[in-house]
């Protein structure tokens, strides 16, 4: 079996007097699809930003390959090899989709400034390219990011967080708002990425978890209710329980 990738244990975050995460254990090994699913204001928004370092849990440890993690910054998280995209569709959309990227590219380079020469813009050029090739967008390469469609602006998004050639993904609802063809290219280009990194995802379209991911987390009130495959998870009482009476074609 593989050493872990990222692990945490007991993490526990408050704000202020409310628990939104309490004694949540687990790891993740490489190479794999993990989705974290639960009911709204389960937790799973607050445990994506402690995994990609936005938020720094109140108690607990995290450690990535080994290295404690806890209290880094963001940057570092990134720098390390964990990239995340947002819930929110977070692009410049008055920029080309390849400038998009590469400003991102761009960002990421740590002794950027104004005198760097013209073969290292040559070279930002591809590794932005590079990006947009991943994600299946360098026919659109000059087309304003605000004229795409949504599913393509979303996978214009993965391929930001793939500048930085990520070894862990975390990916905040990819096919929100999506139909059902533009959600079916997304798992395409999931499956496709998953190939070379550990996505996690966290998702609402429980169809599209089950047949996705190789392991489900469950989060209830904070708390990790079940962990298994999506054969154990479509089992477990505790989580039918949570999930019974909801709507959204679980069960
Ligand atoms: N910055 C904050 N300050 C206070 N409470 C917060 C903050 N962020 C989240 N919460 C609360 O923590 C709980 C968990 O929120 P979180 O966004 O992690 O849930 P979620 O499972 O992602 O929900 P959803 O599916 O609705 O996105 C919620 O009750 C939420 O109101």
């Amino acid at each position: 079996m593989n050493a872990p990738l990222l692990a945490v244990n007991d993490i526990g975050v408050r704000f202020g007097g409310f628990v939104a995460l309490q004694g949540v254990t687990t790891e993740f090994r490489p190479g794999r699809v993990t989705s974290i699913i639960g009911p709204n204001g389960a937790g799973k928004s607050t445990f994506f930003n402690v995994l990609s370092g936005v938020l720094t849990p109140s108690s607990g440890s995290i450690r990535f390959k080994g290295d404690d993690l806890k209290g880094t910054k963001q940057h570092e998280f990134v720098h390390r090899g964990i990239a995340r995209s947002y819930q929110i569709t977070n692009i410049f959309p008055d920029l080309s989709v390849h400038e998009n990227v590469r400003v991102a590219a761009q960002a990421s380079r740590s002794r950027y400034n104004i005198w760097t020469n013209r073969n290292k813009f040559t070279e930002l050029d591809a590794k932005a390219d590079a990006a947009l090739e991943a994600v299946g967008l360098v026919a659109k390469r000059d087309e304003t990011a605000k004229f795409l469609a949504h599913g393509q602006q979303r996978a214009l998004e993965i391929a930001i967080a793939l500048i930085s050639n990520p070894e862990v993904l975390l990916l905040d609802e990819p096919t929100a708002g999506m139909g059902p063809e533009e959600t079916k290219e997304m798992v395409a280009l999931l499956e496709k990425l998953a190939a070379e990194r550990t996505i996690l995802l966290v998702e609402h379209k429980m169809k599209m978890i089950l047949g996705l991911s190789d392991r489900i987390l469950v989060l209830h009130h904070g708390r990790l209710i079940a962990d298994g495959s999506p054969r154990d998870i479509q089992t477990d009482p505790e989580v039918r329980r949570v999930y019974l009476g909801q709507n959204d074609g679980y069960a």
